[in-house]
C-alpha cells in the first residue's frame, strides 16, 4: 500500500545511520511535471573540481539552489546559491513536513546519458554538520545507486532509485556509509537527482 511504504519506510542499512526509500514519494504526474520543468528551467552548468591535485571536469551537470547568504562547497569549489525557484520551494516545504527539518538548499545533479555518474564519496563536509539529513528525489530515468561501508569497502548495498522516489540519509550514514551512482550504458536516458540538505553558515 502506498500510505504504508511512506509512512514506514524500510532502513537499507544494516547499522550505523538510515536510509529510508520510499517508492512513489511523488506521482508519476508530479515526477513528469518536476522534470520537465527542470530540464529546462534549472541553470545547469559542468563544473570542474580538484580530484587528486587535478582539474577535471565533473561527468554530470549539477546546479545549486536555496540560501542566497550560505555558499556551499566541496572537492575544492564554491558554489553561490541561487534563490529557490517555485517548483523547488514546493518540494522543499513538502519534504521538511516529511523529515522534520528545515531543508536550506538544494544540489541538483543533471545525468545526460548513462555515461554520466557520481563516484563514491560521503557528504560529510563540515558546513553539514554532525549527523545530516540529506533528502535525495530521483526523476527520469531509473538509475542503480549503491552504499558500502566506509571503513570495510563491504557489505555493498544495491537499489534502484525509481522516477518520483525519495532517499532520506540520516544518522551515522554519512560517517560510516560512501554512495556512489555508477556509470551504465551510455544509451540511458537522463535522470535529474535533487539533494536537499542543511547547510550551516560558517559564521554560526
Ligand atoms: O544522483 C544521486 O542519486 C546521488 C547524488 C549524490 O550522492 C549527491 O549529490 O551527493
Ligand atoms: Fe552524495
Amino acid at each position: 500500500m502506498l500510505s504504508k511504504q511512506i509512512f514506514s519506510p524500510v532502513n537499507l542499512l544494516p547499522h550505523e545511520g538510515e536510509a529510508l526509500y520510499v517508492p512513489s514519494f511523488l506521482s508519476s504526474e508530479e515526477s513528469s511535471r518536476f522534470f520537465s520543468k527542470f530540464s529546462s528551467g534549472i541553470r545547469w552548468n559542468q563544473e570542474t573540481i580538484w580530484m587528486f591535485g587535478k582539474r577535471v571536469m565533473q561527468p554530470r551537470l549539477t546546479a545549486l539552489y536555496g540560501d542566497p547568504a550560505i555558499p556551499y562547497g566541496y572537492s575544492g569549489i564554491s558554489m553561490q546559491p541561487y534563490p529557490f525557484t517555485p517548483e523547488l520551494l514546493e518540494l522543499k516545504q513538502r519534504l521538511d513536513v516529511f523529515a522534520g527539518v528545515s531543508f536550506s538548499h538544494v544540489l541538483l545533479n543533471f545525468y545526460r546519458n548513462g555515461g554520466d555518474s557520481m563516484g563514491w564519496h560521503r557528504d560529510n563536509e563540515k558546513s553539514l554538520g554532525n549527523n545530516p539529513v540529506i533528502a535525495s528525489i530521483s526523476l527520469g530515468a531509473e538509475r542503480r545507486f549503491q552504499f558500502r561501508h566506509y571503513m570495510n569497502k563491504a557489505p555493498k548495498i544495491d537499489l534502484m532509485l525509481a522516477s518520483g522516489s525519495l532517499l532520506l540519509m540520516k544518522g551515522e550514514s554519512q560517517q560510516a556509509w560512501e554512495h556512489q551512482l555508477p556509470k551504465v550504458s551510455a544509451s540511458t536516458a537522463p535522470r535529474i537527482n535533487l539533494t536537499f540538505r542543511v547547510i550551516q553558515s560558517a559564521k554560526a
